[in-house]
């Protein structure tokens, strides 16, 4: 048991479900994350993962039972200074540059403009996009937009960062130089929540994980103990075992 102020994340007992969907739920969900954790969320497709990630950042409310950000509500406003979120969906206008839209984001984020001149040269550099910092996003390739949608979930310096697929359609280049900034944030005192289909990449990036199907947590916790109790040498082969090998969609 981790002492409450230890805990990044707290899920207790939560319930929720879509309403019309009664297949689409969970029931009784208990999940602790502790501060400084790289977590990972993972299991087949409509597992879940996507609706957790929504109700940790407050985009979905639980019916029943609570969930705690570094011991504050989701429900209370003070929590979103706190963490980012960088959305499986590209989250910024497609039509104004990366300089533009970090502006926006960074304003929204509460900065002031130096902070986000600071920021922006920052991020832009070692992201790699400070060559079309004020072109505009929508000429970029799917790696570039990844980048951006990263740098955009980081200017306020979360000290907790929610990452929904974040390296999906990239290519090797962008795939290692975003695992590699995330690792960075990470020494640097940032939690860091992820989903991914890309199991390798997550054996690189989380040291815990959570195993998710129909709901439910399957299997959780450090990542060597999860594959020594399950008697398996990657992840993948921990995921076919415990989810099988059936289409879920
Ligand atoms: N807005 C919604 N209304 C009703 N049901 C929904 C809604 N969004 C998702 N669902 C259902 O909730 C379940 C979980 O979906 P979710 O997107 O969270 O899964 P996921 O694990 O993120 O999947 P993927 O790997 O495909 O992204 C699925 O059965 C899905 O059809």
């Amino acid at each position: 048991m981790v002492a409450e102020q230890a805990l990044a994340i707290h899920v207790e007992r939560m319930g929720f479900r879509y309403p019309g969907n009664p297949d689409a739920s969970f029931i009784d969900l208990d999940l602790q994350v502790p501060k400084g954790t790289r977590f990972g969320l993972f299991g087949p497709n409509g597992a879940g993962k996507t609706t957790l990630m929504n109700l940790m950042t407050g985009v979905l409310a639980p019916d029943k039972g609570s969930i705690k950000i570094l011991g504050l509500d989701t429900h209370n406003k003070e929590v979103n200074k706190l963490f980012g979120f960088v959305p499986q969906d590209f989250s910024f206008y497609q039509e104004l540059s990366p300089v533009e839209n970090l502006e926006f984001f960074g304003a929204w984020a509460g900065l002031n403009a130096s902070e986000i001149a600071s920021r922006t040269d920052e991020l832009l550099t070692i992201l790699g996009l400070n060559d079309v910092r004020n072109k505009p996003v929508e000429k970029f390739s799917g790696g570039m937009k990844r980048r951006v949608n990263l740098a955009i979930g980081v200017i306020h310096n979360p000290r907790m960062l929610f990452l929904d697929e974040p390296t999906v359609g990239v290519d090797v280049q962008t795939r290692h130089a975003i695992i590699s900034y995330l690792h960075t944030l990470n020494q640097n005192g940032t939690t860091l929540i992820y989903t991914s289909h890309h199991l390798s990449e997550a054996e690189d990036l989380c040291n815990q994980i959570a195993l998710v199907d129909e709901g439910r947590i399957i299997a959780g916790g450090r990542i060597d103990d999860v594959l020594k109790a399950h008697n398996h040498q990657s992840l993948e082969d921990l995921f076919i075992n415990l989810t099988g090998k059936a289409y879920r969609d």
